[in-house]
């Protein structure tokens, strides 16, 4: 068995739990109030920006020009690709990029992207990966999921193009490459290594799930 398909029945029951999340339901049917995918761009925005570094540090650490252009690609892809959605969005809520980097961080924001910067400053390019794949893959999950349920009901649905960015051919694309990724480089780890990334991993799709609840929680 590949280390990512262990990996990802360790943490189905949660990663199953985000497509019947509220916030996720009401982008599917476009019900989801503005207000609320207003306050989760900003923070995502906030989040990729601190994700991004994650990705340079695995620049640093990364032994072989192979895995260095992995993590580079990574660093392009979310701050040029998987931001210019959020700066369109963000743009029609009247906000300029500068702007919503002068706001502040949610508590679930700093804490999540702390983690991860953390562990990218402490451990290897294993633990790198590991803690950055849930974004990734569970996004692409999601993507892949709304597309394949609610894809011919999009055409008046104020989420659209976030739901075509993350169940898109180019973002399955870097999901499908971040796993074979995993894989390769977590070919012969022994048990504990094992168990470490696998608590990782389920740390990280804890964190998710968490960030999924602040998007939606009420705010006075
Ligand atoms: C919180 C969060 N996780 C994952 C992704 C996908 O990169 C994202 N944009 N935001």
């Amino acid at each position: 068995m590949k280390f990512t398909d262990y990996l990802f029945e360790e943490v189905k029951p949660v990663w199953e739990e985000y497509l019947i999340h509220p916030f996720i339901k009401e982008i599917a049917d476009g019900t989801l109030d503005k207000e609320k995918f207003k306050y989760y761009l900003i923070q995502d925005y906030l989040y990729l920006k601190e994700y991004a570094k994650v990705f340079c540090v695995g620049v640093v650490k990364a032994q072989t020009m192979k895995d260095m252009k992995f993590f580079y690609k990574s660093i392009k892809g979310t701050m040029e690709d998987e931001t210019a959605v959020h700066i369109k969005y963000l743009k029609d809520f009247g906000m300029e990029p500068e702007e919503v980097e002068k706001c502040e961080y949610d508590l679930t924001t700093s804490s999540y992207t702390s983690y991860m910067q953390a562990l990218a400053l402490t451990g290897d390019i294993r633990e790198i990966a590991i803690a950055t794949l849930p974004c990734t893959w569970s996004y692409n999950y999601i993507g892949k999921y709304l597309l394949e349920n609610h894809g011919n009901e999009l055409e008046n649905n104020f989420y659209r193009h976030w739901i075509e960015l993350y169940g898109s051919e180019g973002f399955t694309d870097f999901s499908d490459a971040w796993i074979e990724y995993t894989d390769r480089i977590c070919e012969n780890i022994c048990e504990s290594e094992r168990k470490k990334l696998r608590d990782i991993f389920i740390k990280a799709s804890i964190y998710e799930m968490e960030f999924w609840h602040m998007a939606y929680k009420e705010r006075t």
